[in-house]
């Protein structure tokens, strides 16, 4: 039991909970900033029940093995590496939302509106999916801090599929906006995300 209230969990539980609400508060401060409040709903926060119930299992797999395997927790190279990737994650999602600007809604736009233009400036020049890049790292840089090696593995797989479905879905609409523009811009800036074309 006293694994559980020992310093190194104590640390990696408190990174965890701090890397958590600043991800998420920034997102709906950023999100108010750039749509105005009205235009804003607590979704903004984007806490869905999946990403919730993942978050549940990704802390009870860490304080199973804090007390089962407490040595498992100690690596602090691999802890620290996550804690890394969570800070270059997090950097590069608030900068492509501070780039985009008003293009970036979180729900995916399906008509085009007057004030929307194509944004390939900035850290748009270097991946066209910079925040979902920035959220795939983000996102397995918590598990890995943890040193949790199967939430680690899960989220991987999880978050690269939901943006391997959603990139072309997006695109599909970014094409139709964009026309020639956009393909030129795809044909030149990779997606951010590995084995996503
Ligand atoms: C959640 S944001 C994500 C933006 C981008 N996929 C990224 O990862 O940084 C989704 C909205 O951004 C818009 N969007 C995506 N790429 C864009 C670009 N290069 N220029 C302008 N709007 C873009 C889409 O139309 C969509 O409504």
């Amino acid at each position: 039991m006293t694994e559980i209230f020992s310093y190194t969990a104590c640390r990696q539980l408190l990174q965890m909970f701090l890397a958590i609400f600043f991800f998420h508060s920034s997102e709906y401060v950023l999100a108010i900033a750039f749509h105005g409040r009205s235009n804003v709903t607590v979704r903004s926060l984007l806490v869905s029940k999946n990403y919730f119930l993942a978050m549940i299992c990704s802390v009870l797999e860490y304080f199973l093995e804090v007390y089962f395997f407490p040595g498992l927790k100690e690596h602090w190279w691999v802890s620290n590496m996550g804690l890394v990737m969570v800070v270059i994650g997090e950097i590069i999602r608030k900068m492509a939302i501070i780039t985009a600007g008003r293009a970036f809604t979180h729900l995916i736009k399906i008509y085009h509106e007057e004030h929307h233009d194509l944004v390939t400036h900035g850290v748009y020049g270097y991946f066209r999916h910079p925040g979902y890049c920035g959220f795939l790292i983000w996102s397995i840089g918590t598990q890995v801090m943890l040193c949790n090696p199967v939430s680690t593995f899960a989220f991987a797989i999880v978050v690269w599929s939901f943006f391997a479905k959603r990139i072309p879905y997006e695109e599909y609409f970014l094409r139709q906006f964009f026309g020639s523009d956009y393909n030129e811009y795809a044909h030149r800036v990779p997606s951010g995300v590995p084995f996503v074309k």
